[in-house]
């Protein structure tokens, strides 16, 4: 007998799908399983899109380059427990990053859990998420699930974005309520990421001190980009004349061929500056903390004598870790914004042409004595030969995104492929993680709808190397560029007891990637020259196909750890 129309009802599943739908959420990134299998059919029925991954950790690392680029939240989707706990680290990444996104885990009921009775993937993933995510929620009642997912949205996007932990136990979505007060729940988030502008004699004194600096610099941090403010991004830049350098997600706001770019001149730039402008970038590991011989200074706890300016939507990032002299509190959209307004009022003298001269002067000569590295003809290639082939033909495509990680792959990528665009290098960020490669690659096809070319060294490419098949599955514009040198870092180390087991580092020699690929009806090329490489590469991303690049290289290039090398701990324990 239908129920009347007023008694109609829905239920948790559906008002999940409601409240996304709802705040314009178009993707879920997940792995299905019980609870949530049914879930994922239902928001696929319900016109959104699903992309089924092999490991939760790949899931969650598209959800969250999702939310960089679009400043909406991405959405993944796991089940409890080990899911659950797959999921975290890339969580934690994206928190760490400062990309927004919502990871949505079903869970064992709170009456068996709160017991330790021993559920089905029993384990109280509230409280295991809290330490590593910007907030975490748990809803018990249906009627809740619009507020929950509000509350969630807002977390992740609002102020510094970040990663929300949303628990979902499987009983919720069993829950009905009527259908009429169940639309009523719905919320749709206004304004979740509020303006927040600095305070105008903030702005006067970050204009002063930099009006007085006879030697600064702008450092220009992933935030920077996250803020979609490239325009006037820009013209501060070139309005004051002062020469800037970029973190490495940074690149491309402004093209890194553009005449105020200081990169090739990075170490001069920070050490010989007496002002440096942070906008989206924090003075962390990546930066030396701001002190010691990076900035002039004479070992690893000196300040060297300079004034910062840090613009930061967190006012509690300021002094971390060292004084800042201006702090701007405020989105980076409109405190740019307010400068601008300021200095077309008040106006402002470009740099004396000494600095600018000097810095273009290093930059000249570092550009010069890369040239010839990059021109070197080697057999089998090592990293620069082959990085050369593909900058030409990266430079044709400015508009694709440019997934990088590895160690010798990711740092000297991060110097010679140059960006022109916002928003398109896509790299292992903050922590240095190795494994966001194949997520990061599908988030961005999906997100953009553009080719990517994910550039791999062969053990980073190992911690996500089965999405290959997702990437098949879905049948993504990705082109995906293994260096592929034997080994983490490099593949020439040999176990020193001699025995069978190889050396820790390294993997099975003339190992084929390519065929990976191919096994999944993609297309998979090995190169073995620059000249192969580069057709192989111009094909793929034409192609518009799932591409796979097993890209020879002298298995004795490379340097362990790459660039941080120094990180590796020393025994002090004195020698005989
Ligand atoms: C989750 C995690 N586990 C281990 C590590 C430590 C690491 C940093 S870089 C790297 C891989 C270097 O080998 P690869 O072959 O990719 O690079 P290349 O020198 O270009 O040939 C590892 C394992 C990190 N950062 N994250």
């Amino acid at each position: 007998e239908p129920l009347p129309a007023s008694a109609e009802q829905t239920d948790g599943f559906h008002l999940v799908i409601d409240a996304l739908k709802a705040n314009d959420v178009d993707t879920i990134y997940g792995l299905v399983g019980i609870p949530i299998t049914d879930l994922a059919r239902m928001a696929q029925a319900e016109g959104l899109r699903f992309i089924g991954f092999r490991h939760e950790a790949n899931a969650v690392n598209a959800a969250a380059i999702a939310g960089y680029l679009t400043k909406k939240p991405g959405i993944a989707m796991t089940v409890s427990a080990p899911g659950f706990l797959n999921g975290l680290v890339a969580l934690a990444n994206a928190t760490v990053n400062c990309f927004p996104m919502i990871m949505i885990s079903g869970s064992s009921e709170r009456e068996i859990v709160d017991l330790a009775q021993g559920d089905y993937e029993e384990l109280d993933q509230l409280n295991a998420a809290k330490p590593y995510v910007k907030a975490a929620y748990r809803i018990n009642h249906v009627e809740d699930i619009g507020i929950g997912m509000a509350r969630a949205i807002r977390a992740a996007v609002s102020g510094r974005p970040g990663g929300v932990y949303l628990d979902v136990p499987a009983k919720l979505l069993g829950q009905a309520m009527d259908a009429a007060a169940g639309k009523k729940s719905i919320v749709k988030v206004v304004d979740p990421a509020p303006a927040q502008v600095p305070a105008p004699e903030a702005i006067t004194r970050a204009l002063d001190v930099l009006k007085n600096a006879k030697r600064p610099v702008i450092m220009l941090g992933k935030g920077a980009s996250y803020a979609q403010a490239d325009a006037d991004i820009r013209a501060f830049v070139e309005k004051t004349g002062i020469p800037y350098l970029a973190m490495s997600m940074a690149k491309g706001l402004l093209p890194d061929n553009h005449p105020q770019a200081a990169i090739a001149a990075r170490s001069y730039a920070l050490k010989e500056a007496d002002c440096v402008m942070l906008i989206g970038a924090r003075l962390n590991w990546l930066l030396s903390h701001g002190k010691g011989p990076t900035w002039g200074g004479k070992d690893h706890k000196d300040w060297a004598d300079k004034k910062f300016v840090q613009i930061d939507i967190s006012a509690q990032e300021m002094d971390s870790n060292v004084p800042i002299d201006a702090p701007l509190a405020g989105d980076i959209g409109s405190t740019v914004a307010a400068l601008l307004k300021e200095i077309e009022k008040s106006g402002f003298n470009k740099p004396d042409a000494s600095w600018t001269g000097s810095i273009k002067e290093k930059s000249d000569a570092n550009v010069a004595k890369m040239a010839k590295t990059l021109s070197a003809k080697t057999s089998p290639m090592n990293f620069m030969t082959a990085l050369s082939a593909m900058r030409d033909v990266l430079k044709t495509r400015p508009d694709i995104c440019l997934v990088n990680e590895g160690a010798n792959t990711l740092d000297l990528a991060r110097s010679v492929i140059d960006m022109y665009e916002p928003r398109k290098r896509l790299d292992s960020g903050t922590w240095g993680v190795m494994g966001i490669g194949m997520g990061y690659a599908i988030g961005a096809a999906v997100t953009t709808g553009k080719p990517v070319v994910a550039l791999e060294g062969d053990s980073a490419f190992g911690f996500s190397g089965m999405e290959v098949e997702t990437i098949c599955r879905y049948n993504l514009p990705v082109t995906v560029v293994i260096f592929n040198n034997n080994g983490v870092y490099k593949g020439n180390d040999v176990n020193p007891t001699g025995g069978a087991d190889p050396a820790p580092t390294v993997f099975v020699k003339g190992s084929r990637y390519d065929m990976l690929m191919q096994a999944f009806g993609g297309v998979g090329v090995t190169a073995n020259t620059p000249e192969e490489l580069s057709k192989a590469l111009t094909e793929g991303i034409a192609s518009g196909k799932p591409t796979l690049i097993n890209v020879v290289i002298d298995e004795n290039a490379g340097t362990e750890s790459g660039r941080i090398s120094h990180l590796n701990p020393q025994s002090a324990a004195k020698k005989k």
